[in-house]
């Protein structure tokens, strides 16, 4: 057996946020028993006073991942983020420091389109409101602003996986379903597309909010944009925080133009239980306001655990970045009686070359290679036959100007 680059009872996985069960059994099953789970997420002191020491990181969305985090990261190989959204992690620094980051883009989004039809007959019927006077011996029993959803319109930004499911739902139950999307999209059923945000706005009975976290969705949903959604009409928010004006929509709550909210994410998330969470929208009767658990049922984080667990296994073992949501997505199949390196570089004229050199000057035959490259970032996976000293080719290989990280992998496959 030729040296290990780390056995895998020595790379340590430290998995924060009450991370499901199901990623320790996979994790184990894949040979990694070196796991530390923590029910709560870190902040950055904290981070920075573990990150040092660990090689595979995971989180969710209260876990925030700075440029700063990266810089102290000097052992980490990858970070899973157990949920869709990974705007919580600087994706930019995590590529300056070689570091694949996956998420788990589907497992969640049946469980968001639920909540978010349970909330549609919610806020038209006004039952938040009226459950909270009875809880306080009070006996609302009126059907003013409460109607039956048929034949109501929903409006849907963003018909992507959750929007469309979103869709079909809302069908089933009797809704128009109306969408926006800035890509050309297939509708679904009966559903029509909106030439424009504006256009959806004005015609919806209840908005639904299903974009992801982008310059362009920033404060999408504004004075303006409540001031173009009909009279007494709802709005649902499930997506991202920062996509909605909160000041504006309490405002525009309070003057009864909005009838009723319901939300679920918001631009300042409490970072820890402990932290009071403080927002305009507090005290508002008629808006629903929900702890970021859209996607946080126990089907979905099962699923999750699973499938980002195994995303983790794949680039540890193998080096593949398929699913990286920050990188070149490389699958190699696995040879035996191979060894294999991995190269992550700034994309400069010549780097191949330079690499295939570190080999050929050892007389290394290269038996499979894969290289992709975005516009700034280069990875490539080298599967070399024969006697290999690992440590010294892998020192090599971080000696080439532009490498942002060298290493290669624990022969167990073979
Ligand atoms: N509340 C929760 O717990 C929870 C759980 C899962 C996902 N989410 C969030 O829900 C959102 C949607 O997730 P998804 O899986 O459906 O994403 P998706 O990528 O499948 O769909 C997003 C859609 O929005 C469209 N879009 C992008 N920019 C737009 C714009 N400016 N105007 C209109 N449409 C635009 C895209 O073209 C795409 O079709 C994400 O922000 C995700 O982070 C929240
Ligand atoms: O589970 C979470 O913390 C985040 C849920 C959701 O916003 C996601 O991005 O999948």
């Amino acid at each position: 057996m030729t040296k290990l680059s780390l056995s895998k009872d020595k790379i340590n996985i430290l998995l924060l946020e009450g991370v499901h069960d199901n990623a320790i059994d996979e994790l184990a099953r894949g040979g990694y028993a070196s796991v530390e789970r923590l029910p709560r997420a870190l902040d950055e002191a904290e981070l920075l006073e573990r990150i040092g020491s660990v090689h595979i990181l995971g989180i969710r969305s209260r876990t925030h991942l700075t440029a700063k985090v990266f810089e102290a990261a000097s052992k980490l190989i990858t970070v899973g983020c157990f949920c869709i959204g990974t705007n919580q992690v600087d994706l930019k620094a995590a590529r300056r420091h070689g570091v694949p980051v996956f998420n788990a883009p589907y497992s969640n989004t049946r469980s968001v389109a639920e909540l978010v039809i349970g909330e549609i007959i919610m806020l038209m019927r006004g039952i938040f409101e009226k459950s909270q006077l009875v809880h306080g011996g009070g006996w609302m029993k009126s059907a003013k602003d409460s109607y039956e959803i048929r034949g109501k319109t929903l409006g849907i930004v963003g018909y992507g996986h959750i929007g469309t499911q979103v869709s079909i739902l809302a069908e089933a139950m009797g809704m128009q379903v109306r969408f926006y999307d800035t890509v050309r999209k297939l509708a679904l059923g009966n559903a029509r597309a909106c030439d424009s945000l504006e256009e959806l706005l004005s015609v919806s009975d209840v908005v639904t909010l299903h974009v992801p976290d982008t310059p362009q969705t920033r404060d999408m949903i504004g004075e303006r944009e409540l001031a173009a959604m009909k009279k007494g009409s709802h709005l649902i928010n499930a997506a991202r925080g920062q996509v909605v004006q909160i000041e504006a929509l309490a405002a525009a709550m309070k003057s009864g133009h909005v009838l009723g909210a319901a939300i679920d994410v918001f631009p300042v998330e409490p970072g820890s239980d402990k932290d009071e969470f403080q927002s305009a929208l507090r005290g508002i009767k008629t808006a629903i306001l929900t702890p970021h658990i859209g996607g946080s049922t126990m089907e979905a984080q099962a699923n999750i655990g699973t499938e980002v667990a195994q995303k983790l296994i794949e680039y540890s073992d193998n080096g593949s970045t398929v699913g990286a949501v920050n990188f070149p997505q490389v699958a190699l199949p696995v040879q035996a009686g191979c060894t294999r390196f991995l190269h992550v570089h700034e994309n400069r004229p010549g780097m191949l070359r330079k690499v295939n050199e570190v080999f050929s000057g050892r007389d290394l035959n290269i038996a499979a290679q894969y290289l992709q490259t975005d516009p700034e970032l280069g990875y490539v996976v080298v599967d070399v036959n024969g006697d290999v000293d690992e440590l010294e080719v892998t020192n090599d290989l971080r000696t080439i100007e532009g490498t942002l990280k060298a290493r290669f992998l624990f022969p167990s496959h073979r």
